[in-house]
């Protein structure tokens, strides 16, 4: 990337997010030529005439496109991933299932923390972080894709911030069953402050660091996701607390909801690595129909006492 403070990027995916990022940043000066899937196939000039890749595809939509990129993509070009889950197949993040496309030398990065797009849209403030290994390459689009309303801050943890940045969705579930059952405010803060340890466990295991589940892209996200019903995740959660059944509820929605996926692919990891997600265990129960939510909270209620510094 030269000097030139305006980037030409090209933006996969025209949803929610897609959009509200490529308002942003061409606000800013920077270039941008966004591909849907409602478009057809990808030009083959796009990815080439491109400076930043950056992906904000649901979890669903990184494999296909991912495919069709493979064996297209201009090596030296960074990809900056913007989705937030793991995917349920693989039981990998984002960046996990792209590098499995693009030739290794490929930078990436990641864009989490508390955005939801519709207070972005109206351009009230908010921070993210912008991760990678690469600490130079970090550096450079902080300073470039920070603006007047997004502030970006930087870490080199990609693993921890995918990470939290999925197991929110979760959390923020569980939220919208808890305030939906009207559990009221201690129930809500003492299932938050224990899903962020459960998401500590998945954070850590997977080799990712604690700092980063203190940051913005853990309980930054966390807040903001699990106590505002501009998220989807929240009111898909409020939606079966009144007894919607999943699929009626993400109908409802009407976009994109990671969380049940992704708490489906925590309990798969859970099982693999022999850890203990209760929360998350008991979000897929609800959604497998083997308990009603009250139910669910029942069993958390009930578990084995234990020293807080366990799961
Ligand atoms: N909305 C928000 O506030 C934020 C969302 N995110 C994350 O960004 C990702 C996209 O979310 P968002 O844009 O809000 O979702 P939307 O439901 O608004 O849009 C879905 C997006 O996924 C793309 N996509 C590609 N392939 C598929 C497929 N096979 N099935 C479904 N969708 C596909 C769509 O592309 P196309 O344009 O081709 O239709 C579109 O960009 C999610 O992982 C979400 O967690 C992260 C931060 C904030
Ligand atoms: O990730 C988000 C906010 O940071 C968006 O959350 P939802 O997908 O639940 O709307």
């Amino acid at each position: 990337m030269g000097l030139r403070l305006g980037l030409r990027i090209a933006l996969l995916g025209r949803g929610a997010w897609g959009e509200t990022l490529a308002a942003l940043w061409s606000g800013q000066g920077h270039s941008i030529r966004s591909w849907s899937r409602r478009d057809g196939p990808l030009p083959p000039d796009l990815l080439a005439e491109a400076e930043l890749v950056v992906a904000a595809v649901s979890m669903a939509g990184i494999e296909p496109i991912g495919l069709q990129l493979a064996g297209h993509w201009p090596d030296a070009i960074p990809l900056l991933s913007c989705s937030k889950g793991i995917d349920l197949d693989r039981l990998a993040t984002p960046t996990q299932l792209w590098r499995r496309h693009l030739p290794p030398q490929v930078p990436l990065l990641v864009l989490s923390g508390p955005n939801l797009a519709t207070e972005l849209r109206r351009g009230l403030p908010a921070a993210s972080v912008l991760s990678s290994d690469r600490a130079d390459l970090a550096a450079d689009l902080q300073l470039r894709l920070s603006g007047p309303s997004l502030r970006l801050y930087t870490n080199d943890d990609p693993v921890g911030t995918e990470v939290a940045g999925a197991l929110k969705n979760v959390m923020a579930v569980a939220a919208g069953i808890s305030d939906g059952l009207s559990l009221g405010a201690n129930a809500r803060a003492s299932l938050l402050c224990r899903g962020l340890a459960e998401i500590g466990v998945v954070l850590e295991g997977l080799g990712g660091r604690c700092s980063t589940l203190y940051g913005l892209a853990g309980l930054g996200d966390l807040l903001a996701t699990a106590t505002s019903e501009l998220s989807r995740n929240y009111r898909f959660g409020l939606f079966l607390a009144e007894g919607l059944e999943p699929a009626e509820a993400e109908r409802r929605i009407g976009a994109t909801v990671e969380g049940p996926r992704t708490a489906r692919a925590a309990v798969g990891l859970a099982q693999r690595h022999g850890w203990s997600l209760p929360i998350c265990a008991q979000v897929v129960r609800v959604l497998q129909g083997s308990a009603l939510p009250r139910e669910a909270v029942q069993a958390l209620m009930e578990r084995d006492l234990r020293s807080e510094r366990q799961p």
